[in-house]
């Protein structure tokens, strides 16, 4: 049996996409020869857990940033070299891999664990069930999948999704053209927005230049800071958002059952990402306050929802020279944004000497993550 792996264009209805399919046609030889993509989906004798990191692009840095800061560094020998460890995980190997082969070896098998855009997820995961969302928001590489269309012409009055679609232009023998590298989302999202006549062509890079080159009327990109898409004349349109993106931690739910440690491990990442990731946010906040007692002072502070930190403000005594105690220490954590408001409501309420330090770590009970985690597995 010879597989051997093809491009074609196929029409669903009234709209049509480019996929790539197998097809098989069965060899006259004697030897069998078979190509496949990846693995085989089977979970391999390995004894290595396997996390697939991004090997380039914006996504590379950010991510192995992400695990420094968790205190999981990634040693790697040197920057071609694609395998490394983070010593402070046993049996673990980090493999670096360009985003959508995380995807594909997370479904193969070859990889037990990834970081990737949710966008690459999405695109490239097309629905498999096995591949398991085990943090949906590192915080890290925010973009968004948007159609655009020109500014100009025909399109100069057309501001949304439904505007385009009732165009007259588009019809079954011309249909509306969409270059993207997302042929997967593309067409169904168009067809989820009942847009038909509608056909979509395959482009890596620079697709913005397309609608100008007259080689499409439309493009579906990844959109940032929306400069690319300004500075080719072209726009984002209402309800033309197909997802909205950034890093997240995935899993292959075979591996999390079925290969020893990779649970335990992930649990382990899940805490520390956590942990790392709510900290972020917060400052923690010491202040002196004048007061009868512990109670009078906590009151005071709870009066003002935000300064109510995690679980309530830790209230203790200062002991002045003469034994006596007429200041209460409170303990806050604060949203870095409310920082200034805080430190303004403190003030009125008493407080002084405000001291504020960044936070670390902010280790929950358990993190609600790992709950849902157990329950998706059936555990
Ligand atoms: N402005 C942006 N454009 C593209 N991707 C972005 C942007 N901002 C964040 N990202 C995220 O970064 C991921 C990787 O994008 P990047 O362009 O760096 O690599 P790539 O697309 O794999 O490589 P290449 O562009 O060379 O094909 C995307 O899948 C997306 O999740
Ligand atoms: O909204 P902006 O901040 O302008 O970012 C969007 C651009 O960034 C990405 O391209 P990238 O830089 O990855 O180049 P590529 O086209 O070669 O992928 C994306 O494909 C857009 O072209
Ligand atoms: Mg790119």
């Amino acid at each position: 049996m010879l597989m051997s792996q093809i491009g074609f264009g196929v029409k669903f209805g009234n709209w049509r996409c480019y996929a790539s399919s197998s097809s098989s046609s069965s060899s006259s030889s004697q030897s069998e020869v078979a190509v496949v993509e990846g693995g085989n989906g089977r979970i391999s004798e390995r004894q290595h857990i396997r996390l697939g990191l991004p090997s380039k692009g914006r996504m590379a840095t950010d991510t192995t940033d992400l695990l420094k800061n968790c205190q999981l560094s990634v040693k790697q020998v040197n920057p071609r070299q694609y395998v490394a460890q983070i010593p402070e995980l046993s049996n673990f190997e980090v493999w670096f891999q360009r985003p959508k082969d995380i995807v594909k070896k997370l479904g193969s098998g070859d990889l037990d664990l990834g970081i990737v855009g949710l966008d690459t997820f999405t695109e490239h995961g097309q629905g498999n069930e096995d591949l398991i969302i085990v943090h949906e928001a590192l915080a890290y590489g925010d973009c968004r999948l948007s159609l655009a269309i020109p500014q100009y012409g025909i399109f100069e009055n057309i501001n949304s999704l439904e505007e385009l679609a009732k165009m007259p232009q588009w019809t079954e023998s011309k249909p509306l053209r969409v270059a993207t590298g997302f042929t997967y989302l593309g067409p169904k999202f168009m067809k989820d927005n009942g847009l038909k006549h509608v056909t979509f062509s395959t482009a890596d890079g620079a697709l913005e230049a397309a609608p100008a080159m007259g080689i499409a009327d439309a493009i579906l990109d990844l959109v940032s800071s929306g400069t690319t898409l300004r500075e080719n004349n072209l726009k984002e349109i209402e309800g033309g958002t197909v997802l909205e993106s950034q890093a997240v931690l995935v899993a292959s739910r075979k591996s999390l059952v079925q290969r020893k440690g990779v649970l335990d491990t992930t649990h382990e990442i899940l805490e520390r990402l956590e942990a790392h990731l709510r900290a972020i946010g917060q400052f923690t906040v010491t202040a002196n306050m004048r007061g009868r007692s512990d109670k009078e002072v906590a009151e005071r502070v709870v009066s003002h929802p935000s300064l109510c930190g995690l679980q309530g403000p830790t209230v203790s005594p200062v002991f002045g020279p003469d034994g006596e105690v007429k200041h209460y220490a409170i303990v806050i954590c604060v949203p870095k944004k409310a920082l200034y408001k805080s430190m303004k409501q403190l003030r009125a309420i008493g407080g002084s000497g405000v001291l504020v330090s960044p936070l670390t770590y902010i280790f929950d009970e358990e993190t609600p993550r790992w709950r849902r985690l157990l329950s998706t597995l059936g555990m």
